[in-house]
């Protein structure tokens, strides 16, 4: 993206006179983290005092950091003294307003006093003293960069993520800012539609959209060790990608991290991932929904951090994927986005993302919102399909789709408001739906993993139906990278899976290697 021209035109639009938010300079609106986040595209010598600066495209050339100082220590020397307005605490998901309950986020906690879920609730009145132009010109600025922590998808969005948290403090590699592919020929050819887009969040550092919300976790987990709470290690249930996640990034900060893994039921890929990342890994012979079970308990009795999207924390680094497809659009609102489900936290980061858009003001409205699941697996659909009259989790059956092989979810009220709050749908994919849909994809050039397959089945559905239009803008998200599950592919190209047709196989051809034989098969391959 062109930040630097967005950032001006952008701008401009608010102010006739611009000056870029860093210099603002009415104190009530000047949050001392605007300063900071610009600070080292400057010298820092002309950045605090000249308000006559130009905007960061046309700055003065920054001045080289002293061989000798990292990223870090350099956000540190631009370290505003006075702390920011910007503060989040836990609440009680979906309280009323009369609720009094809720704890600051340094306490350890993952659920309300009646058992409920819990949600990281801003004060959105402190956010909202800025207006939208203003925020979408700061996250703008912040895109393309290697300042520290804004080089972050994530904490390029920090003061509506975790305000307080130190920069020393966060734990990051950089994740998000995941491309926004345009899925032209997929579109075209399967769908007839002209804007189709797939939001690759499993291009990531670990592979999948779990980096998202690893990060903050992981940098909170670090405040609190840091603080001398009692947290010995994280642990985490998994498919296989938060525990991938989880690994990779408590290894960046030297802590320990521990891995409760279905036996035999998560791909090689994902399994070698904590295993190479230094985790104490148990392969437990039961399925996810039953590691699930024992880390809630185990995380109740000892000092290990609960690390699965039950804990709140982790969709605040979730949502940031929604703000970055609308700061992707220029800040126009897709109609649909379609989102695999499995443990259902992250279609309520989706929602939360864009709801907390409109709310300050840097967009009007929100997309209707998706949600996929595989037939196997498929607690939500017949939830959905019930009217939501009453909730049944369901023994989960093997499914292509591993990672969201889960029958109990434990975000099952998050996804419902979700869904019921922004017109939602529920669709399901059967395996040869999804195992067709995930070789289509692939044949136009992408890579997808098989969750992606199951919204991309939800998105074929819902355009034969007519439900979604040819020309509605929409968005497929995309969660782990295909290199995750490459069996899965291997068995559906040699036509190896059980009473499936496999119709878009496309195998290797063995052939002699002789000038003759290899002539044939060409002449016969450039006939068809
Ligand atoms: C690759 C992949 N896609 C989709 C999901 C579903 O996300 P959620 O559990 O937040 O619904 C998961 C994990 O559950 C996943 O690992
Ligand atoms: N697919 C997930 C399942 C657990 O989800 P979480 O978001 O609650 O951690 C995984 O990869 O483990």
């Amino acid at each position: 993206m062109a930040s630097s021209s967005l950032f001006r035109a952008s701008l401009s639009s608010l102010n006739p006179n611009p000056k870029p938010p860093y210099l603002y300079t009415a104190t009530k609106h000047r949050p001392s983290s605007f300063i900071t986040c610009t600070s080292s595209t400057f010298d820092s010598s002309s950045s605090t005092t000249n308000t006559n600066s130009p905007p960061v495209a046309a700055a003065a050339p920054k001045v080289r950091r002293a061989a000798d100082e990292n990223i870090r220590d350099e956000a540190r020397r631009h370290r505003p003294d006075a702390a920011n307005n910007f503060n989040a605490k836990y609440v009680p998901f979906n309280a009323g307003v009369d609720s009094a309950e809720s704890y600051p986020l340094d306490e350890i906690v993952y659920r309300s006093r009646s058992g409920g879920l819990l949600d990281v609730q801003h004060d959105m009145d402190a956010l909202g003293k800025f207006d939208g132009a203003y925020w979408r010109s700061l996250f703008d600025s912040r895109v393309g960069r290697t300042t520290w922590p804004y080089g972050s998808g994530v904490w390029s969005k920090k003061e509506w993520v975790l305000p307080e948290i130190d920069d020393d403090d966060i734990v990051s590699a950089f994740e998000g800012n995941s491309n926004l592919f345009w899925a032209e020929r997929f579109g075209k050819q399967f769908l007839g539609m002209n804007d189709l887009w797939v939001k690759h969040c499993g291009i990531s550092h670990t592979g999948s959209f779990k980096d998202l919300g690893m990060t903050v976790l992981v940098s909170q987990v670090n405040r609190l060790r840091k603080l001398k709470r009692p947290v010995v290690g994280v642990g985490c249930a998994s498919t296989g990608d938060t525990s991938a996640a989880l690994s990779a990034y408590c290894a960046a900060a030297g802590i320990p991290s521990i891995v409760f893994l279905p036996a035999n039921k998560i791909s090689m890929a994902q399994l070698v991932q904590p295993i190479a990342n230094g985790a104490f890994v148990l392969s437990i012979d039961t399925d996810f929904d039953g590691c699930m079970k024992l880390i809630r308990e185990i995380t109740s009795e000892l000092p290990i951090y609960l690390a699965n999207s039950l804990n709140s924390l982790r969709l605040e680094g979730q949502k940031t994927a929604a703000i970055e497809i609308l700061q992707q659009f220029d800040w126009e609102v897709p109609d649909w986005v379609i989102v695999p489900g499995g443990n259902l936290g992250n279609i309520y980061a989706f929602y939360k993302g864009f709801k907390m858009c409109q709310d300050l003001g840097l967009v009007d409205r929100i997309p209707r919102l998706v949600c996929a699941q595989a037939a196997n697996a498929n607690p939500l659909y017949l939830y959905y399909k019930s009217g939501y009259k009453e909730f049944n989790p369901v023994r989960a059956n093997s499914t292509f789709a591993s990672a969201i092989q889960i029958g109990d979810p434990v975000s099952i009220d998050r996804a419902v408001f979700a869904l019921k709050n922004s017109d939602g749908i529920v669709e399901e994919a059967s395996e040869e739906e999804l195992m067709d849909a995930m070789a289509q994809a692939d044949s136009t050039g992408m890579f997808i993993c098989p969750h992606t397959g199951v919204a991309l089945t939800a998105l074929i559905k819902l355009r034969k139906s007519g439900v979604i239009g040819a020309r509605d803008r929409t968005v497929v998200v995309s969660t782990a990278h295909g290199l995750k599950f490459t069996q899965s592919k291997i068995d559906y190209h040699s036509k190896t899976i059980r009473d499936m047709a496999c119709r878009l196989a496309n195998p290797p051809v063995q052939v002699k290697a002789d000038f003759g034989s290899v002539i044939d098969v060409l002449k016969d391959f450039l006939r068809q």
